[in-house]
């Protein structure tokens, strides 16, 4: 009776990138919940479909009313059953006809609105009382590739993880002075840098991949030094994005470099043990399957070998990803898959399987805070959030919140 749906509200919203996006509000008799949807630049081809044509408009004039006829009345507990409505509403086997964002966001609210409904944060509501271990944030610090201008580096994101540290506020203070720190270190390699910033905060630097590397490592070290924890350097190399299929080679532009996929393997085990890398994300095409088990079997028991493009938060691609053993992590963002009884699936299975997942946020973001709550009720040993910039410091307060919230908190276990 709490949690009956009364009322459902889509609006068009902005997102960090000026583009439109939905916001869904679900009334129940004693809550309610909020949620949006955010959006990828840099999209793995076996996504569900964000929006139709015609976007957030034809959402709102067409939409709208057959969602809230058939969830008004429905109990939002029964979120499995919802996601369902959702999927029969839809009709498509990708969310072509309504949208994976609308289905998302949808599914998220309605997640809220039934912990809301009892008076239950959503980590706890979904993760039960038992849940204590706090994430640790991965810090978006440079950017290139798809989420950067011309001249920046091809790898699309140079992160670090503060593995030392003891909280959550420790964590994400380690990463903003890496962040502060990377700022001096780009001004003395690139006498052009204007400050500018990519996507996800990062600073854009029109320095080649190596040099990035280099002062990503300098700026792990020495502010490890001062505040006396251990900083991890990571990556999002989102290969997909410079494979090229026709010459079957990774370009480099930057670097003016191509590789093969031997080549590629052996650069990117090369980086991981020279820089001491703990995780690597999309370090190949999202094709390549067999590259990612390479690397894997070569330094899967000292780094999280991350894939996100090539499993897109699905339960099928990811079962065959832990039979052929190509990754230890799996990147988790909800709006791949389109509801949240579909990425839990997919977190189960990853699970109990030994596969990391990694709660992660979009490029396109707005300060929606759910994935938070999602990463701690999933016990998700790492949240990928950004490190600055109001879009992504809401997740990352938000876990501060949780943590004060928590009788014993303690940071999840990387075992890396
Ligand atoms: O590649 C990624 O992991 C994400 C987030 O960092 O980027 P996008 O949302 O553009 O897919
Ligand atoms: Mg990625």
């Amino acid at each position: 009776m709490d949690s009956v749906i009364e009322d459902v509200r889509v609006r068009k919203i902005l997102d960090s990138r000026g583009n439109a996006t939905v916001e869904v509000d679900i009334l129940t008799w004693n809550g309610f919940g909020r949620a949006a949807a955010p959006s990828g630049a840099s999209t793995g081809s076996r996504e569900v479909v964000a929006f139709p044509d015609g976007g957030v408009d034809k959402i709102i004039s067409e939409v709208e009313d057959l969602i809230s006829s058939e969830l008004i009345g429905m109990d939002a507990e029964d979120i499995a059953d919802i996601d369902l409505v959702l999927k029969e509403i839809d009709g498509t086997d990708n969310y072509a006809s309504i949208g994976g964002n609308t289905t998302v966001a949808v599914s998220m609210a309605v997640a809220k609105a039934a912990a809301a409904s009892y008076n239950l944060p959503l980590y706890k509501y979904l993760g039960g009382n038992f849940v204590n271990e706090i994430p640790y944030p991965l810090g978006n610090m440079m950017n290139g590739g798809a989420h950067a201008g011309v001249n920046a580096p091809d790898i699309q994101e140079f992160l670090i993880v503060p593995v030392g540290a003891n909280n959550i506020t420790e964590a994400v203070f380690a990463n903003s002075a890496v962040h502060k720190k990377l700022k001096e270190l780009i001004q003395t390699k690139d006498s052009l840098f204007t400050g500018g910033k990519g996507d996800e905060g990062g600073w854009i630097p029109n320095v080649s991949n190596d040099i990035a590397l280099e002062i990503q490592a300098q700026a792990c070290e020495e502010v490890g030094d001062e505040i006396g924890i251990k900083i991890s350097p990571a990556l999002d190399m989102a290969a997909s994005e410079f494979w090229d299929a026709n010459q079957e080679k990774y370009i480099y532009s930057q670097d003016n470099v191509s590789r093969d996929t031997g080549d590629q393997i052996e650069f990117v085990k090369d980086i991981i043990e020279t820089y001491n890398m703990i995780y690597v994300e999309d370090p190949f095409d999202e094709a390549d399957f067999d590259g990612f088990k390479e690397l894997n079997s070569l330094v899967g028991d000292k780094c999280f070998v991350c894939g996100d493009d090539i499993f897109v938060t699905n339960k099928e691609i990811l079962a065959k990803g832990i039979e052929m053993n190509a990754a230890n992590a799996i990147i988790i963002k909800p709006n791949q898959i389109g509801s949240l009884s579909e990425t839990y699936a997919t977190v189960k299975l990853a699970k109990e399987n030994d596969v990391a997942p990694v709660v992660s946020h979009r490029s396109g973001e707005t300060t929606d805070e759910t994935i938070a709550h999602l990463a701690v009720a999933f016990g998700a040993p790492l949240i990928k959030t950004g490190a600055l910039g109001g879009e992504r410091i809401a997740k990352l307060n938000e876990l501060i919140r949780i943590e004060e919230e928590l009788s014993n908190p303690i940071m999840a276990k990387l075992n890396k």
